[in-house]
C-alpha cells in the first residue's frame, strides 16, 4: 500500500512523517526518564548510542516501511551490534520499546493503515531489518528519506537539546523536513513553562511549530525568520567543541559587531531556534578534524530554515549539496541565517579566514 493524499504536494508524506517523529520522540524521553543511560555501547567512531538510538530509528523506518515501501531511507543507525549475542540485553530492550510505541493508541490524525496502534507489534527480525533500512547509501537521484533518530546524543544523555530528525529528498532536493524537540520550550520568551514542540516544512507551503503533545489535531504556529541589527543578533553554536570551531565564530561575531553572547544548543534544535527568530546565525565552522558532515545532521533543519525565509550554505556561501551520498562532502562548514545578514556573514567568514590565514605564515 502507499499512502494517497493529493490535497498538497506531500500532504501525506508531511502527516506520516509527523506521526512517526511524534512516536519516536515519546520513545525517547521515556527513555530518558526512564535512565537508560547506562545502557550505552560504544561504535566504532565511539560516539554514545543509545538504546534510544535503535528504538527511535525503527519505529519510524517501520512506519515508513509501511506507508512508503519503495523509498530508499539513509539513517545513521545499523544494527550489526544488535544482531551479535553480546548485544542480545540491548536488543531485547530495543525490541519492547519499538513494539510498546508502534502499538500505543491511535492519537487524532493517525490512521492504523500506517501499520500503528494496538495489535501491531512487529517480530525482532522485522525490527532488526526495520533498523537496516537505513543502510542507503544516497545519491543525486530518485526519492529517499534520511534520518537521525537522536541528533544532539551527548545532549539527550545530559538531559539538555535533543532532535528526531526526518527529511524526505528527491533527487537530492529537501522537500519535506521534520524536527521533533521533546526538551525545547513551546516559546523562548518561558524558558521555564512548557516544553515538546514538532517543527515542520515542506518545499513552497512554508515553516511551522506544532505541539509535541498533538501535533496532528492541535495548534500550529507559520514561523518567519525576523530582521536582526547588530545589537539584537546573536549567534546559535555548538555545545560540543569538537563539533565546530567556536573560537571562529567569536572572531566572525566581532566582526559582525555582535554583542550578544552566543547560544549554545545540541543538535539540529538550532535550526529550530533560528527559524522562530530566537538567534540570528546559526554557523558551524569544521575544526579541521577531516569530519564530513553528514546529511541526516542538516536535511531537515535546512529546508526548516529555507522555508522560514532564510538562507542555508556552506562557509563559501555555496549551497549545501545533497547528492554525494550519506556525507555532504568536503567539509567547508555551515552558515543559516535571514536572508539579510548572509551576505554580511558570508563576508565575515571570508574576512576570518584570511586572517587565520595570515597568522599561519
Ligand atoms: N567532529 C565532528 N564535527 C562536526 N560534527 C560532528 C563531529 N562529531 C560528531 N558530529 C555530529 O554532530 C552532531 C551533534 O550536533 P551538534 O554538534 O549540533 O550538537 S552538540 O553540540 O554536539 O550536541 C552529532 O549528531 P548525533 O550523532 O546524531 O548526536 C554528530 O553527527
Ligand atoms: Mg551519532
Ligand atoms: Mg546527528
Ligand atoms: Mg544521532
Amino acid at each position: 500500500m502507499a499512502a494517497n493524499d493529493t490535497a498538497h504536494p506531500y500532504a501525506a508524506e508531511t502527516q506520516i512523517a509527523i506521526a512517526a517523529v511524534r512516536r519516536a520522540c515519546v520513545l525517547t524521553a521515556s527513555v530518558f526518564n526512564k535512565l537508560v543511560k547506562q545502557e550505552t555501547l560504544t561504535k566504532d567512531d565511539k560516539s554514545p548510542v543509545t538504546v534510544g538510538d535503535f528504538a527511535a530509528q525503527a519505529v519510524i523506518n517501520t512506519i515508513l516501511d509501511r506507508t512508503f515501501p519503495d523509498d530508499p531511507i539513509v539513517g545513521e543507525e545499523d544494527a550489526t551490534d544488535l544482531r551479535i549475542e553480546s548485544g542480545r540485553a540491548l536488543r531485547d530492550r530495543i525490541v519492547e520499546l519499538a513494539n510498546d510505541t508502534l502499538s500505543a493508541d491511535l492519537q487524532p490524525g493517525e490512521k492504523e493503515e500506517w501499520g500503528l496502534g494496538p495489535n501491531h507489534g512487529r517480530t525482532v527480525d522485522q525490527l532488526l531489518d526495520a533498523i537496516d533500512r537505513g543502510n542507503y547509501d544516497g545519491g543525486r537521484t530518485g526519492r529517499m528519506w534520511t534520518l537521525d533518530p537522536i541528533d544532539g546524543t551527548k545532549g539527550f544523555l545530559r538531559g539538555e537539546q535533543y532532535a528526531v530528525c526526518l527529511a524526505l529528498l528527491v533527487d537530492a532536493r529537501v522537500e519535506l523536513g521534520v524536527i521533533g524537540c521533546p526538551n525545547l520550550p513551546v516559546a523562548a520568551s518561558n524558558p521555564s513553562g512548557p516544553r515538546g514542540c514538532i517543527f515542520v516544512a515542506v518545499r513552497g507551503q512554508g515553516a511551522y511549530q506544532l505541539l509535541l503533545d498533538n501535533p496532528l489535531g492541535g495548534e500550529r504556529t507559520k514561523l518567519t525568520i525576523p530582521t536582526f541589527t547588530a545589537e539584537s543578533l546573536n549567534f546559535l553554536e555548538s555545545v560540543e567543541k569538537a563539533h565546530a570551531k567556536l573560537s571562529f565564530n567569536e572572531r566572525v561575531s566581532q566582526i559582525l559587531g555582535v554583542t550578544r553572547a552566543p547560544t549554545r544548543i545540541d543538535s539540529q534544535a538550532k535550526y529550530c531556534a533560528l527559524a522562530r527568530g530566537d538567534g540570528g546565525v546559526y554557523l558551524r565552522m569544521p575544526v579541521g578534524s577531516g569530519y564530513k558532515e553528514k546529511i541526516w545532521d542538516h536535511a531537515a533543519g535546512s529546508i526548516l530554515v529555507e522555508e522560514a525565509g532564510g538562507v542555508i550554505s556552506d562557509g563559501r556561501g555555496e549551497p549545501l549539496d545533497f547528492s554525494l551520498g550519506r556525507t555532504l562532502g568536503e567539509n567547508y562548514g555551515i552558515v543559516a541565517c535571514g536572508k539579510d545578514v548572509h551576505p554580511k556573514v558570508i563576508a565575515a567568514v571570508k574576512q576570518a579566514k584570511a586572517e587565520e590565514a595570515q597568522s599561519q605564515l
